[in-house]
């Protein structure tokens, strides 16, 4: 075996050239096998065995810098510096990350997970590297998906004026997750059927210089003219015309031509951008013909392609996908917007069947925001369904063109909460904070998946301002299905009412926390449960009055502490002077890692466990001063 040989970093040095071609074929074998175990995202990574193993050849780690965008494709990065075996645990608790991770290896340059920072970061790095005095390298490899996001291009504007090499790879499989999409997709399309009018070119060109006096004069001139003709011969122009250097387009899977090119880019003094073309999905059948379903995947059987675990629920990804379906037909005001995630929101029917009411505006979650905030204002009903953690890119568009304006968008927030295999980048923990300190803003959760079709369809028809409506990845609960009194605005649910300890869950915590209060009633401590729906506005009227008949208020919510539920009842009880503890259960003040859920909630503490014991420790606690305060009578 080749890849045995790859031990460390740069070892890929001693390979044999007529090796590569074997090298690349058993880092696909070991990705499909790795990955059809563990999960994680395979297509991408498919795409990129060549170009990572040219990269590796031309440059030297750690010395010079490599910065992956979004960082999913960096599985053969790892591999050839020395992490083969981080594999057998990739994406779980206490394993390899699926993303570049500084503190993993010294090879990675620069940590990623949301879209678009490559460039931005690159150009950091060469302008620290040229203060500094130093020589090295830096390459900052880009998707055509992740060059959709409008940072890449203001980081490309930022770039255009560096005197000094900066190698940004633009490798272009026309896909994001799913098809991708706008303007600069289709001018790469056109560079990419450049073959096509390559031989005209040529035969142009031929033409020109055989006319017998001044043919070559014709023809310098020509390639140098800014008139559209210039296209003809140099592809890439939009990139020239900013003062970047083009090379390509490069086939990406011929690591010959790829060595060549990058040998061409490092003598570039200024940007340099290398277009390269790449299949996604490469060298594995299943994935190349469905390169969406392959782009993050579950584990798999490597023969057929098939999922191992067959999905016997639904996700609340679901339960939107059917509402936005329904409501489709019932509003014909309602349009739906994504930032390249169409299946990933599950709009993907509500796209099949209305066409001309969807929107994937690429990955432009800033951009969403504010056109659906246009949209809003020219009389429609926008729902913007988006990922928690990718909507942090969108937060000045929400409080300047939505709330302050009051506009009716809505904004379904998938992810929220702890995601899981993706970690610390993707983890929804921040959302009911920047989003309930809002002016205007309503916040809702759901507590199952019938509260939460009918949140959506409430939301749709609510006018007055923006609303989210924030929920988990994953199966959606069907507990509780009997406990459906109509959505109040504003209003929370009494599911039980009693006295001492109320229980005060945020969304899907319901889950969690019906089950500690049956853990407790087994203790002897019979507990009110109240599921929130409403974080912001706040039940007031709620919260007083359990501090009338309750001693302990506890509140649970996945999400940091600062600025989340908890703290607005603090704040609230605090306020109004009531005379009651509260106790708020939610995240630390931390960044949280990969893993599975359930492990991650009970590390954190989250868990059904650890949740009862605390309870039962405060409240112990009180007893115990009110005998002391009894003792000091
Ligand atoms: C800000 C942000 N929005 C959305 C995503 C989700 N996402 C991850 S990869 C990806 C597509 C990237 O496409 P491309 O850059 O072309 O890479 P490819 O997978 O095709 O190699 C998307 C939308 C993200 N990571 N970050
Ligand atoms: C890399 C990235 O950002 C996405 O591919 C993400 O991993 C998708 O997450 P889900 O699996 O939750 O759709
Ligand atoms: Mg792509």
């Amino acid at each position: 075996m080749v890849l045995e040989r790859i031990q460390k970093e740069n070892d890929i040095q001693n390979i044999a050239k007529d090796e590569l071609p074997v090298l690349a074929q058993e880092i696909r074998e070991f990705l499909v096998e790795k990955i059809s175990r563990t999960g994680g995202h395979l297509a991408s990574n498919l795409g990129v065995v060549e170009l990572t193993i040219a990269m590796h050849l031309c440059f030297h780690l750690p010395e010079d810098k490599m910065i992956w965008d979004v960082g999913h494709q960096s599985y053969t990065h790892k591999i050839l510096t020395g992490r083969q075996e981080g594999f057998d645990e990739l994406r779980k608790y206490g394993g390899m990350s699926g993303f570049p991770k500084r503190n993993e290896s010294k090879c990675d340059a620069f940590n990623t997970g949301h879209s678009s920072t490559s460039i931005s970061a690159g150009l950091g790095y060469v302008e620290a590297r040229d203060i500094r005095g130093e020589d090295y390298y830096v390459i900052s490899v880009i998707g055509d998906g992740a060059l959709t996001g409008g940072m890449a291009f203001e980081a490309l504007n930022n770039a255009s004026n560096l005197k000094t090499n900066f190698i940004i790879v633009l490798n272009d499989n026309q896909m994001s997750i799913s098809q991708n999409v706008g303007g600069m997709s289709w001018y790469l399309d056109e560079i990419r059927t450049a073959d096509a009018y390559t031989n005209l070119k040529k035969s142009l060109e031929k033409a020109i210089r055989k006319i017998p006096s001044g043919g070559d004069q014709i023809m310098n001139h020509l390639r140098k003219t800014k008139s559209s003709i210039k296209q003809l011969f140099v592809p890439g122009m939009f990139f020239e015309d900013m003062g970047i250097t083009y090379l390509g387009p490069v086939d990406g899977h011929n690591i010959k031509e790829l060595v060549r090119a990058f040998h061409e880019a490092k003598k570039v003094q200024g940007p340099v951008l290398l277009h390269v073309l790449t299949k996604k999905g490469k060298g594995y059948l299943p994935a190349e013909e469905e390169p969406s379903r392959f782009h993050g995947t579950e584990p798999f059987d490597i023969r057929t392609g098939k999922p191992l675990k067959k999905k016997e629920k639904d996700t609340y990804t679901d339960v939107f996908a059917k509402v936005m379906y329904e409501m489709g037909a019932k509003e014909p005001s309602l349009v739906a917007l994504t930032a390249a995630m169409e299946d990933g929101t599950g709009l993907a029917p509500f796209h099949r069947k209305y066409k001309e009411r969807f929107f994937d505006v690429g990955i432009a979650e800033g951009h969403a925001v504010t056109f659906a905030a246009g949209l809003a204002a020219g009389g429609l009903k926008p729902v913007f369904a988006v990922y928690s953690s990718f909507l942090q890119r969108g937060f000045d568009q929400i409080i300047h063109d939505v709330a302050l304006q009051n506009l009716p968008v809505v904004f379904a927030v998938d992810r929220g909460g702890l995601v899981g295999s993706d970690g610390e980048t993707h983890q929804g923990i921040f959302d009911l904070s920047y989003l309930s300190m809002i002016p205007n803003m309503t916040v809702m959760s759901p507590k199952n998946k019938w509260e939460f079709a009918d949140m959506i369809r409430f939301a749709i028809g609510f006018t007055k301002g923006p609303v989210a409506i924030r929920y988990p990845r994953g199966t959606a609960y069907d507990g509780y299905r009997e406990f459906r009194p109509a959505i109040e605005y504003g209003k929370s649910e009494a599911v039980f009412e009693e006295e001492d300890i109320a229980l005060i869950s945020v969304g899907h915590m319901f889950e969690t926390a019906a089950k500690v209060r049956e853990k407790l009633k087994e203790a002897g401590l019979n507990a009110s449960l109240i599921n929130a729906r409403f974080v912001k506005p706040l039940d007031e009227e709620r919260i007083a009055k359990l501090a009338e008949d309750h001693r302990l208020l506890v509140t649970i919510e996945e999400n940091v502490e600062s600025g989340g539920f908890g703290e607005r009842v603090l704040e609230f009880a605090n306020r109004m002077a009531l005379d009651v503890r509260i106790l708020n259960i939610t995240l630390p003040d931390d960044y949280i890692e990969h893993g599975s859920v359930d492990m991650l909630r009970k590390e954190v503490m989250l868990d059904e466990e650890s949740i009862l014991k605390k309870v039962l420790t405060v409240y112990a606690g009180m007893q115990h001063e009110i005998a002391m305060k009894k003792g000091d009578q």
